[in-house]
């Protein structure tokens, strides 16, 4: 056997002898380094410091974690003028705003709502395949209609947003690009960490060097809430609770960014989702894909809590949630530093976005039996450890008096809008593959 043998394949698989007990091993290697050996392993070490301390590789284009990410596409005269005819305001005072997850659910609708009132929109979206990227571009279609143009790449991309800061001088970033749902994050941590933390820092640090800084508003969720019990859930109430990894990681989010606020005078608005749904929805929430199974005659599984009540949840409608967001744009005042410099202080601020009357998950499977004239074969079955809380409930006085936050359309209302977009998106989606 040569010493090589010893070394391990890989980090951490170092194989032993099983039929050594440790100690005994140990001191038996020892005891048979021979100088040849020993120059060897030194010469190794180095090596793997020399590895250590090296810099990084020049930046990747491309998400570490997500292998299902195409390349960016990006660069050249023609891709700098559609990214400057987007971003560029058609009102007088206009706002300039780069959307960040503009093809996802609630950056298409923010997106457009802010082109149709005169602002400069420019979406940036890296298409990934955490839901069926068809329906991602299908609304890119929506968007490119209404003069938005998206940007394909991903938020971990120093070097594209670096370059979009430079052809345009943006007064605001919408940032909505995140890993999102409760669940899926035990299955993809590592998705979780590089969206919401990593790829939320590169976006600050960017936005941070930037002259002028933009006002930055980013998406928080009502998971911050985790298991606390006190509701309505208010601002000021403690999140220090988390119930799962996407909630520890928005929470982190609100950390980092009141960093960036401090230290570099960026004007930081977090707005706290709570549930929300609509046409163009995320299939991965429950009420879109109840609605899928339901259609389908297959069986869904409604949770329960312990004391075999209900779940609930704040539903909050998309076009509430889009006048959050306005309303959040619209007050957001500038950040106060240049050239990364803080210049004095700079408005930070969170605000709970729900709809302040929460609905039990049974209701909601009702309301959707009613919508789709069909019965919904169910299983119901206790609350599994997966990171779902047992309610939600926001308080919106502060969001209601700040940004003029008024939520105004309850879940029925809302989900048959929802399923009249469904039917009529997913017909005609059948026609389409069957030609
Ligand atoms: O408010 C928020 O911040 C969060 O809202 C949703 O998370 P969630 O409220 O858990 O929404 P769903 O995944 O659609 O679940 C809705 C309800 O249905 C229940 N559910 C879910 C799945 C299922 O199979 N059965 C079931 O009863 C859940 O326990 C929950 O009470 C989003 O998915 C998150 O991205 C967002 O951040």
């Amino acid at each position: 056997m040569s010493h090589l043998d010893d070394l391990p394949s890989t980090p951490g698989k170092y194989k032993t002898d099983k039929a050594l007990p440790y100690g005994i091993l140990h001191h038996h290697r020892y005891l048979r380094l021979s100088k040849p050996t020993l120059w060897a392993s030194l010469f190794l070490a180095l090596f793997l410091f020399y590895l250590l301390l090296s810099p990084p590789p020049t930046p990747s284009r491309r998400s570490l974690n997500d292998s299902s990410l195409s390349a960016a596409k990006y660069g050249g005269s023609q891709w700098e003028k559609q990214v400057r005819k987007s971003a560029h305001p058609r009102s007088r005072g206009g706002l300039t705003v780069l959307v960040t997850g503009a093809a996802g659910f609630v950056g298409t609708h923010v997106s457009i709502a802010l082109r149709r009132r005169g602002d400069g929109v420019l979406g940036l979206d890296n298409f990934n395949r955490y839901y069926d990227p068809k329906l991602k571009r299908a609304r890119q279609g929506l968007l490119e209609r209404s003069g938005v143009f998206v940007v394909e790449g991903d938020i971990n991309d120093a070097v594209l947003l670096k370059k979009l800061f430079d052809v345009v001088l943006f007064t605001h970033v919408m940032h909505l690009a995140a890993q999102a749902g409760v669940r899926y994050a035990m299955q993809n941590p590592g998705s979780y960490v590089n969206s919401n933390i990593a790829g939320f820092v590169n976006l600050l640090e960017v936005s941070k060097a930037a002259n002028p800084q933009p006002a930055v508003v980013w998406a928080s969720s009502s998971s911050v809430y985790g298991l606390n019990k006190k509701v309505p859930f208010s601002e000021i109430d403690r999140t220090d609770h988390p119930a799962s990894l996407y909630a520890a990681t928005k929470k982190a989010g609100e950390g980092i960014a009141h960093t960036y606020n401090h230290i570099y005078g960026l004007s930081l608005t977090g707005l706290r989702f709570f549930t929300v749904y609509g046409p163009w929805g995320r299939p991965d929430m429950a009420y879109f894909f109840f609605t899928k199974d339901i259609l389908k005659g297959k069986t869904i599984t409604v949770f329960e809590s312990p004391d075999k009540g209900s779940v609930a949840r704040d539903f909050t409608y998309i076009d509430d949630i889009v006048k959050g967001c306005l309303g959040a744009l619209d007050t957001a005042e500038k950040s106060t530093g240049s050239g990364g410099k803080k210049k004095g202080p700079a408005m930070f601020r969170i605000y709970n976005l729900g709809n302040t009357s929460p609905v039990p998950v049974t209701k909601l499977v009702k309301i959707l039996e009613k919508l789709l004239k069909m019965k919904a074969k169910k299983k119901v079955m206790p609350l599994p450890r997966n990171g779902d809380v047992e309610f939600t409930h926001a308080n919106i006085t502060l969001a209601q008096s700040e940004i003029g936050y008024k939520p105004a359309v309850d879940l029925e209302t809302g989900l048959k809008k929802f399923v009249k977009w469904y039917m009529g998106f997913y017909s005609a989606s059948k026609k389409k593959s069957s030609w």
